[in-house]
């Protein structure tokens, strides 16, 4: 029968392997972060919007200090959409915002990453039905004219899917309010690329929090 002799040498060796495991963790741990946020360019046309005085690109702190913010806010993780490393991630949004609310407009740019992928180099349906929800929502909570963040629910998204999506693709994303009903804002999005042809649309139903 064969016997196994466990060396002197063997622990500080299983010890540097761990060692070596849990420094290469850290190593790779940034080195995939940066792989994630490395997307390309932003689309040309986001230059356009943010020199086109119609439109103001909208800041918060929750984007663009998405963790420690959230941190200190109660959040319990990650944006699913505007997060660097979301899989479909929203890196800005500009609202072209009409008094009264309808008529509103959010436009932003949006890049399918890797993690969209379902069949061979083409994303899943789900990432352009959670776009059509975070557009919707955060038009929704536009409904004043200015973006007034978690003012309410997305309640309904009715998506149509027209056309898929290329992994790594970088495409415009539209909500514009369509109608207000007191608490009900009606929004109508669209995702599309910069041919002009449309990926998908949605009408969706956000309904505004109680005036407490
Ligand atoms: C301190 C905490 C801070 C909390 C701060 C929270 C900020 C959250 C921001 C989250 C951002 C998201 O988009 S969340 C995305 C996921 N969505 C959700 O999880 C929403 C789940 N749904 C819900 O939690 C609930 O349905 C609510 C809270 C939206 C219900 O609100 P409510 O205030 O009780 O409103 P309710 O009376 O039921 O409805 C108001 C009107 O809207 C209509 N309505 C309601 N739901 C629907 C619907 N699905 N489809 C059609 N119409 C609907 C009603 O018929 C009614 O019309 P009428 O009779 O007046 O004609």
């Amino acid at each position: 029968m064969d016997t196994i002799t466990l060396n002197v040498p063997t622990l500080p060796c299983v010890g540097l392997a761990a060692a070596a495991g849990l420094l290469a963790c850290k190593l790779i741990a940034p080195r995939r972060r940066a792989d994630e946020t490395e997307r390309g360019p932003l689309p040309a046309w986001l230059d356009e919007l943010e020199d086109d005085e119609s439109y103001e690109r909208v800041r918060l702190p929750e984007w663009d200090n998405g963790t420690e913010w959230r941190r200190k806010n109660g959040f319990k993780g990650s944006d699913y959409v505007h997060d660097a490393c979301a899989a479909v991630h929203v890196p800005r949004y500009y609202l072209r915002g009409v008094s009264g609310g309808v008529g509103s407009k959010l436009v932003g740019a949006a890049h399918f990453g890797p993690g969209a992928e379902s069949h061979r180099g083409l994303c899943h349906g789900g990432t352009m039905c959670s776009l059509m929800d975070d557009v919707v929502g955060w038009t929704g909570f536009c409904a004043t004219g200015v973006c007034k963040p978690w003012s309410g629910f997305t309640v309904q998204i009715n998506t149509a899917l027209k056309k898929p999506v290329d992994v790594g693709s970088w495409l415009r994303i539209e909500g514009e309010i369509v109608k207000i009903d007191g608490r009900k804002v009606s929004v109508k999005a669209r995702l599309l690329d910069v041919d002009g042809d449309v990926h998908c649309e949605a009408e969706g139903l956000v309904v505004l929090k109680k005036k407490s």
